[in-house]
């Protein structure tokens, strides 16, 4: 099974906005960065608007391209279509019960996010 996902790295002052992926879901306890699954039809960017409205009730103003990822899972293939996110309206929150957090690109590391971020993470960390 191979899924399309959009996902946001929604930076405001030097922060970092995560949430914590439920512990039922795929990649489960994991921390991510928000986004979903690109439905049929759907952009990358439309997938990311639509997704960080419903999980974080914000609106996106300005996204911008920064990588794709690939990544096999064993019982899942995800091709991750990553953005930064830096113009938004609304208070980012976690909409759907998940725990969410403003941390600073350092401390990152300090986080366990699933396999295919790493590179991504990596990424944010040497910038
Ligand atoms: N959103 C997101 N998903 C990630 C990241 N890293 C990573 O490996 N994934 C994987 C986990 C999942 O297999 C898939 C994303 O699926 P998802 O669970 O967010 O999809 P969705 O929001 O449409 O949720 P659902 O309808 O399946 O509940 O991508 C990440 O940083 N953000
Ligand atoms: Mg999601």
């Amino acid at each position: 099974m191979l899924v399309r996902v959009a996902a946001g790295i929604i930076i405001r002052e030097q922060k970092v906005f995560i949430a914590l992926r439920k512990a039922s879901q795929h990649q489960g306890d994991l921390w991510e960065f928000p986004g979903g699954k690109c439905e049929a039809e759907e952009s990358p960017e439309q997938a990311l608007a639509r997704e960080l409205q419903e999980e974080c009730g914000i609106v996106v103003k300005r996204s911008d391209y920064f990588n794709t990822v690939s990544h096999d899972y064993g019982d899942k293939q995800v091709e991750l279509v990553f953005f930064t996110v830096t113009e938004f309206s609304g208070e980012a929150r976690g909409d759907e019960g998940q725990q969410v957090r403003w941390v600073s690109v350092a401390d990152l590391a300090d986080y366990s996010f699933p396999e295919a971020n790493k590179v991504i993470v990596d990424a944010l960390l040497a910038s």
